[in-house]
């Protein structure tokens, strides 16, 4: 009877993890399926995805446990006795092949070099194709036609994007701007005029080539594909693709870092990029770094609210998570084994025979902090002369991005120093580097990382290093030593098996260069081998499935949360209620039975009426409903006291105050419900971090109650107000008090922070067992409205009395906590209403773990001296339809039913008194 309406498969399991691992067995079950058929097949697809490599022997049925298999087979009998792979669209700037024309009509494919390329081959689960730009100008038909002919032979599609373009487009706003920004290197700094003038035609040129691409994924999307957009080239993209049409299943992921939030908000166009990004369904990164990067800038600066799990905006969630990348490490250890591999290796022995080899593989590109490298180089030499003859550093410097004048200056300045060096430190038979302007085949350069000694990674920042990976996974007989940038993604993944370095610190890498050399080999071996159990366990292949299998499973859960509330069975709602016989009423204060929040709370300047005050409307209606004996109402508010007792002094109900942390009956003393362990270490802190905002946010307050502090912007300027809400979540969630015990909530127009495990839904049963107690219950609850404005970490109200749990330990958890025996509360005698906070600051903080178990701390005791309830009896006996959990105004909500305002809390209000049974 649950009021949610989803497109959901009822099969689908509603939790992630249980989601995440059937398709996990799936996948497996799948790869299985397919290394059968593949081997009975001796035809082989042409294109750049094949499966050469993907399937190892333990991958067939005997790695599957019972349970998976039948898991995984259930699936699979679902979807027709065939897994049929998933389609998915990669889009990127760059195709993975070059094409070099030919003739009028026919095209030369190369492949293409760099980090993202080598990972995106690695696609083999996927019936994937590659949407991109294949790096060349094609104006006329002809040749268009031939290129587009020639590379769907390679599941390649084409965008054609004309020269200036890309030159503005590319060159200039993809390179010029965000690539350096992205790295930490600012904003071009010379001609610094010219770069601001022509920022918005670059700018609106990399609009226009993201429309360019979408154009294209729209020509060829199919329903159900996947749409991967990747890099900082087509952050628009995930926007474009979505406005046509918001069914698509988008992924954007990004290979650079990401920089801090002080860095990217820097960038002209900062808001539109972020916007278009979070049009995405899940946004990747390298890093959980990139990805809270991410995050922190799209609460700076648009404002929205980081969520644990990503980004949300007004309901809509963006997940945001780190998937490192790998690389395909069988297809790297099974190349050694090839003769010409083999050939290369001892045709490089041969020739550094007695000398230590030294690698540097890099596109020759300022984020690879080549120039410092060879200082470093240069540096050690000098402070080593008995390893001048001994040892060589062998680079290449890849070319890329050549029509950019960084790029140029750069290449013309390592030359500078590389000439510099060997003139220095080289004899007529010898020199110290060995300096390549081009790239090397995959076979040469896999025979270079096996023949080398020390691996020399020196960018000053890298989305991640594929270089790194690789040589790795080269390395089985050498086990060489990697020195590795601290900068770079990948410093995350191999830093234990790795010298780290800052690549600033000259002295630092030159003394690191010592190390390595002269490191033992038991040494040596033990960092090889963390690094290579690493580099072989998480591939490109586990990478792309990884993040594919999240994309579709974020679809679902957008899908399950994004469910519309249905409004209120009033006529129901109340019949049922005429036919119970002992019925509990759970209401929220705030914006449920308040008068609507209005701008004449402020005047002149000032906050005249700060305090909540009940709807004149209501009153009378609820002093009816209070005097009917057979109906038990609970004003349940994160109010303190003193606002509930001046609102409902003189009605026959009970007041929960501080989000049930406080109870009494109008007619009785307060009591506190609190645990005895609470923790109030945090409060002075907040309170300073408030009083800060306060000052610096005119018409804003706060008001410190005892278990938590809340912060309302409600009178400020919105916009403003927002704004500094903002920012006060971002020191909360980040600064000093991140580690404290505390859950820090963020309200329509307000700010709190409370105590872990203060919530209404924890307070419940400790509620319910006073009432039971106090009134000489004789017969179970059996029909509960619960009603209120509650913010999603309160809505555990509607879970606890949820008749339709969703799982078993919840119930459980139900069953429990409402055994009267259970059930604890203490006085407060009048004169000690005031619980000092200072008096339970004194108690030491709690840790991670002690603030997850803290849910079931003890309680204070109490005597249960008028239980009256049957030994054994349930308090509640609640069936399901006669639960009605209504959320006020909330469009998002776990509760069954929604009541549009406050106005309609009143009409309920008073159909409820002045309903009569037709008898
Ligand atoms: O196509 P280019 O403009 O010549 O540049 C080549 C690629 O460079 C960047 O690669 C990044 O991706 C790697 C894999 O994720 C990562 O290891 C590396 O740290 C990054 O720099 C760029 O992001 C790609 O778009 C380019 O294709
Ligand atoms: O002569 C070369 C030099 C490099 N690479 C490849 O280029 C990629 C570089 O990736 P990385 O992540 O290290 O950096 P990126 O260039 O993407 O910034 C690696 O896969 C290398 O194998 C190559 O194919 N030939």
């Amino acid at each position: 009877m649950s009021g949610s309406k989803c497109n959901v498969d009822p099969a689908t399991p509603k939790s992630r993890t249980e989601r995440l691992m059937k398709e996990r067995n799936l996948r497996k079950l799948n790869r299985v399926f397919n290394l059968n058929e593949k081997a009975g097949d001796s035809l082989r697809d042409a294109d750049l995805f094949s499966n050469d490599s993907a399937l190892t022997e333990t991958e067939n049925f005997a790695s599957l446990n019972e349970e998976e298999l039948s898991e995984g087979i259930d699936g699979y009998e679902r979807q027709d006795q065939r897994l049929p792979k998933q389609r998915l669209l990669v889009v990127a700037n760059r195709l993975p092949v070059s094409a070099v024309r030919q003739g009028k009509d026919s095209w030369q494919l190369e492949i293409s070099v760099g980090g993202l390329v080598s990972a995106l081959l690695g696609l083999k689960e996927f019936d994937a194709r590659w949407i991109g730009w294949a790096g060349v100008n094609v104006p006329d038909e002809i040749g268009q036609e031939a290129l587009t002919k020639a590379l769907a032979e390679k599941k390649c599609i084409p965008v054609f994007l004309d020269e200036d373009t890309v030159h503005q487009y590319y060159n200039g706003y993809c390179n010029n701007i965000i690539w350096p920004l992205f790295h930490y290197l600012g904003l071009p700094q010379e001609d610094r005029l010219s770069t601001t003038r022509s920022f918005q035609s670059q700018f609106d040129a990399y609009k226009k080539a993201n429309q360019m691409f979408a154009d294209v994924v729209h020509e060829h999307y199919e329903d159900g594909d996947v749409v991967w957009c990747h890099d900082y080239h087509l952050m628009f993209l995930p926007r474009c693709l979505k406005e046509k049409n918001s069914n698509i299943k988008v992924g954007w992921f990004l290979h650079t870092p990401f920089p801090s939030s002080e860095i990217h908000r820097m960038l002209p166009s900062r808001r539109d990029l972020l916007e278009s990004v979070l049009a995405a369904d899940l946004v990747g990164f390298h890093t959980y770094d990139y990805a809270r990067h991410f995050v922190s800038a799209c609460t700076r600066i648009l404002g929205l609210e980081g969520t644990p799990e990503g980004v949300e905006n007004q309901g809509k969630l963006t997940r945001v998570a780190a998937f490192p990348i790998g690389i395909d490490s069988d297809r790297f250890i099974r190349a050694l084994e090839l003769p010409q591999v083999q050939d290369h290796i001892k045709e490089l022995k041969e020739r550094f025979a007695g000398r230590k080899v030294m690698l540097g593989v890099d596109r020759l590109d300022m984020i690879k902090g080549i120039p410092q490298k060879i200082l470093a180089f240069e540096e050690f030499l000098e402070e080593n002369p008995e390893w001048r003859d001994k040892v060589v550093l062998l680079q290449i410097a890849v070319p890329t991005r050549t029509d950019v004048p960084e790029y140029q200056k750069l290449s013309s300045q390592v030359h500078e120093i590389v000439g510099r060096i060997n003139g220095r430190f080289g004899t007529l038979t010898a020199v110290p580097i060995h300096h390549l302007d081009r790239s090397l085949d995959f076979h040469a350069l896999c025979a270079l990382y096996a023949v080398t000694d020390v691996a020399l990674i020196t960018s000053l920042r890298d989305g991640m290093n594929l270089v790194s990976y690789e040589f790795v996974a080269c390395q089985a007989s050498k086990k060489g030593v990697l020195i590795l940038s601290e900068f770079a993604g990948a410093a995350q993944s191999l830093g234990a098996g790795a010298l780290l370095v800052n690549p600033w610190n000259i002295a630092e890498v030159a003394a690191s260069i010592s190390q390595a050399l002269n490191m033992p080999a038991d040494e040596r071996e033990k960092m090889h081998q963390h690094n290579f159990m690493h580099v072989t366990t998480h591939t490109s292949q586990e990478w792309a499935a990884t993040f594919v299998s999240e994309l579709n499973d974020t679809i679902i859960e957008a899908q399950l949360r994004t469910r519309q509330v249905p409004f209120l069975p009033v006529k129901v709602a109340v019949e049922r209620y005429l036919q119970s016989n002992n019925r509990l009423l759970m209401l929220g204060f705030n914006a449920t039975l308040t008068e609507p929040a209005s701008t004449q709370g402020v005047r002149g300047g000032h906050i005249r009426e700060l305090q909540s005050r009940l709807h004149l409307e209501i009153k009378e209606t609820l002093k009816k409903l209070c005097d009917d004996r057979r109906t038990n109402i609970v004003i349940l508010s994160g109010s303190d006291r003193a606002v509930l007792d001046d609102n409902f002094r003189e009605y026959n109900l009970w007041l929960a105050a501080e989000n049930g942390m406080f109870l009494r009956h109008s007619t009785g003393e307060w009591m506190t419900t609190m645990p005895e362990n609470l923790n109030m270490d945090w409060v002075d802190s907040v309170k300073h971090v408030f009083e800060y905002f306060t000052e610096r946010t005119p018409g804003s307050h706060f008001e410190l109650r005892e278990t938590s502090l809340v912060w309302k912007y409600k009178y400020a300027e919105s916009h403003f107000g927002k704004l500094q809400s903002k920012d006060m979540l971002q020191h909360l969630w980040t600064g000093p008090i991140s580690n404290a015990a505390v859950d820090v909530v963020q309200g329509d127009r307000s700010v709190e922070v409370r105590s872990v495990g203060v919530t209404k839904g924890a307070a419940i049963d400790r509620i319910l067992g006073e009432i039971v107690r106090n009134k000489g219950m004789k017969s179970p609850i059996d029909y509960v409205l619960c009603a209120g404005h509650f913010l999603s970490k309160d809505e555990d109200v509607y879970t606890f009395f949820e008749p339709e749990l969703p799982c078993e330990s919840l119930a459980l958890a139900r069953t429990r906590s409402l055994d009267p025996a259970r059930t604890s509360i203490s006085m407060i005698p009048d004169s000690t209403n005031q619980v000092k906070a200072h008096q339970l600051r004194k108690q030491r903080s709690l840790s991670t773990l002690e603030r997850s178990n803290y849910r079931s701390a003890a309680w204070r005791p109490i005597v249960h001296d008028r239980m009256s309830l049957p030994e054994g009896s349930s308090v509640l006996d609640l069936k399901a339809e006669n639960f009605f959990s209504c959320t006020v105004s909330r469009k998002q909500s776990d509760a069954r039913y929604l009541l549009q305002s406050s106005d309609n809390v009143g009409t309920l209000i008073k159909e409820l008194a002045e309903s009569k049974s037709p008898n």
